[in-house]
């Protein structure tokens, strides 16, 4: 589609270099006339236009009146507002899959819940997001994105109720599919509405925020992990209830937060729309972002033609096409680039370096939350400095350095992992597997066992392989790391990992994972899509994208320890970093910049072939901002783009 806004958008071929122009259409020359009166920067513009239209030497004039027109547009501070309470979403989002894994210690002894009831409490919410994001696109269409938010709200609220009452494991697992249900809509609807209410300049900085609660919700929770772990009884329905309180705020509050002006727009309701857009754009005048959302709307159903379902008008054209595949392929390398494995085995990690208190290795983890929030900072700050492009490819360079950091850290602990020393005979002269070990890496990767070994401040004593009880792996089903009692004199039992001295190598492969990952791998997927499709495939376009996420979630971390298994630890972080590898290919050639667009102009960077972004990297870092001065066009060149910015 070429037509936009009411203008023809054309490529040019400018000395090598592409570049958008746009010539103005009579009518947008006819409703800027008409607007630019009532503008608060009109005056100043429209003297520009008249001193260019005598000289040729004084546009430099006329940009620098345009520049300060831009300049005077102070963003007020209700989009803040609104942008901190649709991101309690993200906050719901991080906590209720944080938390799980601090409640699990108790639940599983408070309740004596199998390995499966364990599993099925985990991923039960993670299955109830993949869908429910699905079905949040159809919601988000037909009911607007504020009654999504206020829906996922209700259900983070009923469903933080029914966990922290649950009687019983069912009604846990009914308490986490409810939660399940709000995180897969808040997933998808939170980034949208975001987006499509912040002005172009902001807009990253601002869905980014949403990923910086998400990791803010992470680290809370192991915080509150940590706090109640010592409440041994009941301590888990605090974890799990404590979530009712940002849920009912934001509940609260968007019961006073206004609708999507692009969505009123969409469904006709035009006066309301420019209510909210006043609203939120403060004294700015909003007579042009008003008549370009319009006519993008009007265009983009001519263009979008057809009949059917959203789906199948998005398949069927291919820019939408281009920009799903885009949209998907982010969030599914997202995962497959293994954050939810690198967060969950943070506490093995710390065991394997010697850190043997339960407590501890819970505090300890928090500091892994920690470094993944610090480094989504650092995204919120760099996303539109550096632009979206430049900050996810960096991010999954050293994300797949990281990888391969850490497989290397394995490698050599698997190296020097340490002998079975001693067979002791099963006491019921059963036949287990365990016995047949001779070294540690094998014990451990099998689940049926477990190394139990005693150890004095310098060397490894006696080690033995043996079967891990059934109904806790935090013990072994028979000897002397049967029971705590028994582990006295510096016996320990590891499940999972191997004592090695090469943890430190580790420790910091997970480091620089963090460091890497968080502000470009973990954030852009998220905010890159709240911006790709045009506004009739918006919700469709987010619901699968974030449907994906949460599939790849849910794939990743059930296939990892049976990867591990077939693969070792080191194979798998192989694996991982191979597929980031992937991943960097993919976002090279196929993601171009949207940074400091207009949402109705991003459209237009997909109407070329998929995948020849990479050969387009010198467009990169070149801003151009369109001007309207009396029905002229101006563009900034590139040294002044930066001081809009
Ligand atoms: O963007 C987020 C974030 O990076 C989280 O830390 C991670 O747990 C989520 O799966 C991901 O979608």
């Amino acid at each position: 589609m070429s037509n936009l806004m009411g203008e023809r958008w054309k490529k040019v071929n400018d000395g090598g270099e592409r570049s958008l122009i746009k010539a103005p259409s009579s009518a947008s020359i006819s409703s800027q006339g008409a607007s630019a009166g009532s503008s608060t920067a009109g005056a100043p513009a429209a003297a520009a236009a008249a001193a260019a239209s005598t000289s040729s030497t004084s546009t430099g004039d006329l940009e620098r009146a345009a520049r300060k027109q831009f300049q005077q547009d102070v963003t007020p501070g209700f989009v803040y507002v609104l942008a901190v309470f649709s991101a309690l979403g993200g906050f719901l989002f991080g906590y209720d899959t944080g938390v799980i894994s601090g409640a699990m210690l108790l639940l599983k002894r408070e309740l004596e819940l199998s390995a499966l009831w364990q599993e099925l409490l985990i991923s039960s919410t993670v299955a109830a997001a993949a869908l429910s994001a699905l079905l949040g696109g159809f919601l988000n269409g037909l009911f607007g994105r504020r009654v999504c938010i206020l829906l996922a709200s209700f259900f983070f609220t009923v469903g933080g109720i029914v966990l922290s009452a649950a009687p019983g494991k069912e009604v846990l697992l009914a308490g986490r599919i409810i939660v399940g249900v709000g995180l897969g809509i808040a997933s998808m609807t939170v980034p949208v509405y975001i987006a499509e209410a912040s002005p172009p300049h902001l807009r990253g900085q601002l869905v980014t925020v949403n990923t910086l609660f998400i990791t803010g919700g992470q680290f809370t929770a192991s915080l509150i992990d940590g706090a109640f772990s010592y409440l041994q009884r009941d301590g888990w329905r605090y974890m799990l209830g404590l979530s009712v309180l940002p849920a009912v705020l934001q509940f609260m509050g968007f019961l006073f937060l206004p609708e999507s002006p692009r969505w009123l727009i969409q469904r006709g309701l035009t006066q309301k729309a420019r209510r909210v857009l006043s609203q939120i754009r403060g004294n700015q005048n909003i007579d042009e972002e008003y008549d370009s959302i319009k006519n993008s709307i009007e265009e983009e159903e001519k263009d979008s033609g057809g009949d059917g379902p959203v789906i199948w008008r998005m398949l069927t054209y291919p820019p939408t096409r281009r920009a799903l595949l885009v949209g998907c392929g982010l969030q599914m390398f997202q995962q497959l680039s293994g954050i939810n494995t690198v967060m969950y085995y943070s506490a093995t990690i710390l065991q394997m370096s010697g850190v043997r208190d339960d407590r501890l290795a819970i505090w300890l983890a928090g500091l892994t939350t920690l470094t993944n929030f610090l480094f989504t900072l650092l995204g919120v700050w760099l996303v539109e400095r550096v632009g979206r492009r430049k900050l996810t490819l960096g991010s999954i360079i050293g994300t797949c350095l990281s990888l391969s950091l850490l497989a290397v850290g394995f490698l050599i602990s698997a190296q020097h992992t340490p002998p079975v020393t001693f067979h002791p005979l099963d006491p019921a002269m059963a036949n287990s597997t365990c016995s047949k070990y001779q070294l540690c890496e094998p014990c451990m990767l099998d689940p049926g066992c477990g190394f139990c070994y005693s150890e004095n401040s310098s060397a490894l004593l006696t080690s033995s392989c043996v079967p891990v009880n059934k109904a806790s792996t935090e013990h072994a089903a028979w000897g002397r790391c049967s029971n705590s009692t028994l582990m006295r004199d510096h016996t320990y039992w590891a499940y999972n990992y191997c004592p090695t001295s090469y943890s430190w190598l580790v420790l910091l492969g997970l480091m620089f994972y963090l460091a890497a990952f968080a502000p470009g791998m973990g954030p852009m997927p998220w905010t890159i899509n709240s911006e790709i499709y045009p506004l009739w495939a918006r919700s469709t376009g987010n619901a699968c994208a974030a449907g994906v996420n949460w599939t790849f979630n849910i794939l990743v971390s059930l296939t990892f320890l049976h990867l591990a298994q077939y693969f070792t630890y080191y194979g798998a972080f192989f694996l991982y970093s191979s597929l980031a590898l992937l991943g960097f290919v993919f976002i090279y050639g196929c993601l171009p910049e949207t940074k400091a667009r207009r949402l109705e102009e991003i459209e237009a960077l997909f109407e070329n072939q998929l995948c020849s972004c990479g050969a387009s990297d010198s467009d990169e870092g070149r801003q151009v901002e369109y001007i309207r001065v009396k029905g002229s066009n101006y563009h900034l060149s590139d040294n002044d783009a930066s001081d809009v910015d």
